[in-house]
């Protein structure tokens, strides 16, 4: 990937809080599944933000750091076809997580926080656009560090 989005957490709580407003009312969901890992953290914004208190998991895998490698399926949350069911991810990119979810729960309301061009029209929702060249560098995946200021480098 040629560039980087860098998000920070305030953003991405600004971001998620959007995506939470588009899915009001809250009384027509029966619960939310969090795309484990990434999902997890936009789905504990809407969980606080909708009053929802059933939290479920899909636990897939399928990069190592930025490296993509085959999908994996750890864990399914039983849900049925996903009727009355929120699916968040943090992200979707090439789009191969989205195209095992739709099969999963092909009745769900699938959205994201950011969407990238190839997997963008797989989500009913998404907040952010990012280019398809980017890597959208999360909050959890970084810490605060020392910078040298300019006059020592
Ligand atoms: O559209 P795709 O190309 O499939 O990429 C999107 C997926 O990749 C990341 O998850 P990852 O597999 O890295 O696992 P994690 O959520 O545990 O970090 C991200 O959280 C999405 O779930
Ligand atoms: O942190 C991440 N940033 C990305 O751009 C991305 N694409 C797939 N998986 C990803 N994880
Ligand atoms: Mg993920």
């Amino acid at each position: 990937m040629s560039e980087k989005y860098v998000v920070t957490w305030d953003m991405f709580h600004m971001h998620a809080r959007k995506l939470a407003e588009r899915l009001l009312p809250a009384s027509q969901w029966k619960g939310i599944v969090a795309v484990s890992r990434g999902g997890l953290f936009p789905a504990a914004v809407l969980a606080r933000e909708l009053g929802v208190r059933h939290v479920e998991t899909v636990c897939i895998a399928s990069y190592d750091h930025d490296q993509q490698s085959d999908l994996r399926v750890l864990h399914k949350a039983e849900i049925g076809d996903g009727t009355g069911w929120i699916v968040v991810d943090d992200l979707v990119d090439t789009g191969n997580t989205a195209r095992a979810i739709r099969e999963m729960y092909p009745q769900a309301k699938f959205v994201t926080v950011f969407a990238k061009p190839a997997g963008a029209e797989l989500v009913d929702d998404y907040i952010i656009d990012i280019p398809q060249n980017t890597w959208i560098e999360q909050p959890w995946d970084m810490g605060i560090t020392f910078v040298p200021p300019l006059s020592r480098k």
